[in-house]
């Protein structure tokens, strides 16, 4: 599913972080990930990049699923609590509002005791055909 080479999803991806997204009910994404030791920032805690791009890459499957071709235009992410190298969270995002152009989606990180982590608002942008061609990205469908 997805990209081979994404950083963040791609399997091929020497350098990525791995993480399988599934579809949770009819527009829901969800998934899980464990905190490495190469993942953090300050000692012992997730890196707030890798958390705001899991969160991205949540958002961006929200459509992915849909079977659109989109990109990220905004993305506000509230960090509400360290993520602990060696934790393992799960992953959920879901759509707010569809229009022509434009999904909004939520997406949070939570411990596996329920426990927020992090959360976001997005919108993101469905790209025309002209867009696509100009990104590179023609061939999707
Ligand atoms: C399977 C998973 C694959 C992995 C995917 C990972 C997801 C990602 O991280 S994608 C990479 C990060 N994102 C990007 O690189 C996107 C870079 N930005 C762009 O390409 C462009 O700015 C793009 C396409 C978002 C908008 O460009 P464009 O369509 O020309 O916008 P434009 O025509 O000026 O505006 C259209 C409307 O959207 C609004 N809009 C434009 N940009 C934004 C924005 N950033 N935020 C909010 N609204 C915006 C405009 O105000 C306008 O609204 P209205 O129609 O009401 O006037």
């Amino acid at each position: 599913m997805g990209y081979a080479t994404c950083f963040v999803c791609g399997q091929e991806n020497d350098k990525g972080l791995h993480i399988h997204f599934h579809k949770d009910g009819e527009n829901g994404v969800r998934a899980s990930f464990l905190a490495e030791p190469w993942h953090e920032g300050w000692p012992g805690i997730q890196h707030g990049g890798v958390t705001s791009a899991i969160l991205d890459e949540a958002t961006a499957y929200v459509t992915f699923f849909m079977g659109v071709v989109a990109v990220t235009a905004q993305l506000q992410v509230e960090f509400q609590d360290p993520i602990r190298v060696g934790e393992r969270v799960e992953i959920e995002a879901h759509p707010t509002k569809v229009t022509r152009r434009i999904v909004e989606v939520d997406a949070s990180i939570r411990g596996t005791d329920g426990a927020l982590k992090a959360r976001s608002h997005a919108k993101m942008m469905i790209l025309s055909q002209q867009q696509k061609e100009e990104m590179g990205l023609a061939n999707l469908p």
